[in-house]
């Protein structure tokens, strides 16, 4: 099914004004325009099937992701489809391991956010070709054993189907620095315990979709009324776990905080109706431990980036003070790397950890995080939001769940209501749940026209802002 060699990849500088409308807005970003280095390849096959990737700009910067993207180009013009799928591991470490690039890496910052989006195409090429979902695509590779049969002792590789194999799917992480927690043995076990109960997993996503909280209602930028009118709607659209962004200024936080309690209830808080907070790496280690004992008394879920997010024993300090009080830590969002997530889970430093499909090298080292998340039973609970996260995020966390986690018990996945109409193929919520996308790809392709429209600086859009903004 795999076929062509890449004969394009363009890449362009995508922004929305979101920090108009205070969208977004946190203690440490006041002012998120939404954005995405976005990434097209397409093939000589000519089947006219392109792969596109996004990752995930506040606005300013993007173009500097645009010249990383540009830098990486070379590493995958004139490759087979074919030969980069067939050594996705080799593939991965390629692209990460140019000699001179990875400099201003390694394996992080721009340089990282640029792999990602380039890869992300490449899953989004590959997914389309297969003519399946990208969690799908995971999800049969993962291979398929029914209860009570037992695991194969060794897998005859060319006598499978090669996109039948967990194999296969091991085959696209690279394990370097992380073997020391888990190797391809045991990612291979996890995956095949897995298979046990997937069929019916799977039923029940599509049947039910994943469990999903909201962001949308309590960005900092947005005033109280705007805050209970959308906690209001929300409740009424079903939601019923909520994040509010805090860490600014604590008078602030408590009243907006009880906002939300009260409005979803201060006898719900052991059900379903719950209440996340993210600080995005505002405080210092004892601050954080001051802060959310004071803000203890609303009963959150998590703290979300307390500190600085390379900070790994301060996560282990806070998270050591605040779990008596029943608070756990969250963060990921912007871990750089699978190490980072290895320390984290080594120096237990988290209880909610947090995926982003853009800041990790795509979905290749998303698996090893899921990976290792499972071999420290930590529940995953994905960052989305943004431009496109969500669109993506969702592929990955489905596929967790059915053929890695097999649990629901603690996970919830972000959501944010902005900019999906700028998408082929939009997120579908029902019931604050996920419903597993059924469209080919890897639900990254944007619309044409949004794009043109919001290509900075020269799209209309911008066109018309820019020299307002100027005076
Ligand atoms: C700047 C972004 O909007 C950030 O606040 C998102 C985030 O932290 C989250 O969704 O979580
Ligand atoms: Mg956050």
């Amino acid at each position: 099914m795999v076929r062509g060699r890449i004969s394009r990849l363009s890449v362009r500088d995508v922004r929305f004004p979101t920090s108009l409308g205070g969208h977004g807005a946190d203690a440490m970003h006041t002012d998120p325009d939404y954005s995405a280095a976005y990434v097209v390849i397409e093939t000589d096959a000519e089947d006219g099937i392109k792969g596109c990737g996004i990752t995930f700009t506040l606005g300013k910067g993007t173009e500097v992701v645009v010249c990383a993207v540009n830098a990486l180009a070379h590493h995958v013009l004139n490759k087979d489809l074919k030969d980069i799928v067939g050594d996705f591991r080799g593939f991965y470490r390629q692209l990460t391991s140019d000699g001179q690039l990875r400099w201003i890496g390694p394996e992080k910052g721009v340089v990282h956010l640029a792999t990602a989006a380039v890869l992300n195409a490449v899953w989004d090429l590959w997914a389309k070709q297969e003519g399946k979902p990208v969690w799908k695509l995971l999800v049969d590779m993962g291979g398929e054993r029914s209860q009570h049969e037992a695991p194969p002792k060794c897998w005859p590789l060319p006598l499978l189907s090669r996109c039948q194999d967990p194999r296969m799917l091991v085959s696209c992480i690279d394990f370097r620095y992380i073997t020391d927690v888990l190797t391809e043995e045991d990612a291979l076990e996890i995956l095949q315990k897995g298979q046990i109960g997937k069929k019916e997993r799977e039923k029940q996503m599509l049947a039910q979709g994943y469990p999903a909280y909201t962001t949308s209602c309590a960005w900092l930028g947005y005033s109280d009324d705007t805050l209970k009118q959308l906690c209001a709607q929300a409740l009424k659209d079903g939601w019923t776990r909520f994040k509010v962004k805090v860490g600014a200024d604590l008078q602030d936080d408590m009243r907006r905080c009880q906002i939300i309690r009260d409005m979803i209830g201060p006898e719900k808080t052991l059900s379903l109706f719950l209440q996340m907070m993210d600080a995005n790496q505002r405080w210092d280690v004892p601050e954080a431990v001051e802060w959310m004992s004071k803000l203890a008394k609303f009963k959150p879920l998590w703290i979300e980036e307390p500190t600085s997010p390379d900070d790994i024993l301060g996560h282990a300090t806070i998270s050591k003070a605040l779990v008596p009080l029943g608070i756990g830590i969250a963060t990921g969002e912007q871990c750089h790397n699978r190490v980072i997530f290895k320390q984290l889970l080594q120096a237990k430093a988290l209880q909610f950890l947090q995926i982003d499909s853009c800041r990790l090298g795509s979905v290749n080292e998303n698996l090893s995080v899921l990976l290792m998340a499972k071999k420290f039973e930590i529940p995953v609970c994905p960052h989305a939001g943004g431009v496109g996260l969500c669109e993506l995020v969702q592929h990955l966390i489905i596929f967790d769940y059915i053929s890695v986690s097999a649990s629901l018990e603690n996970r919830v996945c972000e959501y944010v209501d902005h900019l999906h109409e700028h998408f082929k193929y939009p997120v579908m919520i029902q019931r604050a749940s996920y419903m597993p996308p059924k469209d080919p790809g890897y639900s990254t392709e944007m619309k044409e026209e949004s794009v043109k429209k919001h290509q900075y600086p020269d799209g209309e859009v911008w066109k018309k802002l820019l020299p307002a903004q100027e005076n």
